[in-house]
């Protein structure tokens, strides 16, 4: 590979696990554990892949984690994926998972951490991405869920970095999980939420005022308010964007109406994941590549992105400088 072909360095910071399953580890999986899929084949599955909005993804989304039941399951699930994210150039991962979509069938949460865990606690070694876990919970389960989730969680915190938000954000602003969050602080975790995807951009500032988040989830939403948009420039709060999820859920219709370029002319710090890979049509090099090529981004606005993520990251000091230095100069 030369180095003009090589992906530039870089953190993703907004990447579901259960959102890499991909449609031929599903089969595999499905067959291992005795699980009815409803489709034919992986192709058959694929072609399901046609979202209206985020709850029709959603949908899909949810009944797929059948197949995950073991703790191998949940770490072949995350060996795939610092695998492909090693060939994008990926050098650390702060990776979401979503206890109570799994806990809800019956899965042990010491399960899923543990197959989690016993990939990534290799992934330095095997693949040269350092990479920390997010418990997200569901914003459209109730408040008394995500808290018994958090307690729930005690004994595996040495493994988690971070709490998030996510699932259906219409009709679930962030200030019903003020407790949840409150006590998730106490704890030691760092906070983040996903907010103004399909939701206003008023959950993006209570995301911030109500949860005490440190970065947010998406946030395209944010260019609504010129308010608002001061605001996340002046405090420099990240924002994870999500460019190929924004248009296969509809949020944006099409690349080239992406406000990406708006957004780093604003001064937004910004970076560029791929949130569910398997389903939106590619990973983080494949979304870096998209914007590159639908609008137009230069060398120089990739490498501010690649930047930003790894000043985004909740890294320590001394890697996030090996990181931002393996970069080069800005
Ligand atoms: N894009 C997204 N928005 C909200 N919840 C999610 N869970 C997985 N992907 C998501
Ligand atoms: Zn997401």
């Amino acid at each position: 590979m030369t180095a003009s072909q090589r992906p530039l360095p870089k953190a993703e910071l907004h990447l579901h696990i259960e959102g890499t399953l991909e449609p031929e580890l599903a089969f595999e999986l499905a067959r291992r554990n005795g699980a009815e899929l409803p489709w034919a084949d992986p192709d058959e599955l694929r072609a399901a892949y046609a979202f209206t909005e985020l709850q029709s993804f959603l949908d899909l989304y949810y009944r797929l984690t059948d197949v995950l039941r073991t703790e191998q399951d949940f770490a072949d699930l995350a060996e795939a994926y610092l695998r492909r994210a090693a060939r994008a150039g990926v050098r650390h991962a702060e990776i979401f998972f979503d206890p109570q979509a799994h806990t809800s069938r019956g899965v042990e949460l010491g399960t899923v951490v543990g197959g989690l865990v016993a990939a990534l606690s290799e992934s330095e070694q095997r693949h040269g991405i350092s990479a920390q876990l997010i418990l997200s919970f569901l914003r459209d389960l109730p408040a008394e869920d995500a808290l018994r989730t958090l307690r729930e969680a005690k004994p595996f915190l040495e493994h988690i970095t971070a709490v998030g938000l996510d699932s259906a954000e219409v009709g679930h602003p962030p200030a019903k999980f003020r407790e949840v969050f409150a006590e998730a602080r106490a704890l030691g975790l760092r906070c983040v939420a996903h907010a103004g995807e399909e939701g206003p951009p008023a959950y993006i500032a209570e995301a911030l005022d109500v949860l005490g988040v440190e970065r947010i989830d998406h946030g395209i939403r944010c260019m609504e308010d010129p308010e608002l948009v001061a605001r996340l420039v002046a405090e420099q709060i990240p924002l994870t964007v999500c460019p190929f999820s924004n248009v296969r859920l509809r949020c944006v219709d099409t690349l080239a109406d992406h406000p990406l370029p708006a957004m780093l002319e604003a001064g937004l710090l910004v970076t560029v994941n791929s949130d569910d890979p398997s389903y939106f049509g590619g990973y983080v090099d494949d979304n870096f590549a998209g914007v590159r090529d639908a609008l137009g981004l230069t060398e120089d606005q990739l490498r501010t992105l690649a930047r930003n993520s790894f000043q985004a990251s909740f890294l320590p000091p001394a890697r996030k400088a090996e990181l931002l230095a393996s970069l080069g100069a800005p």
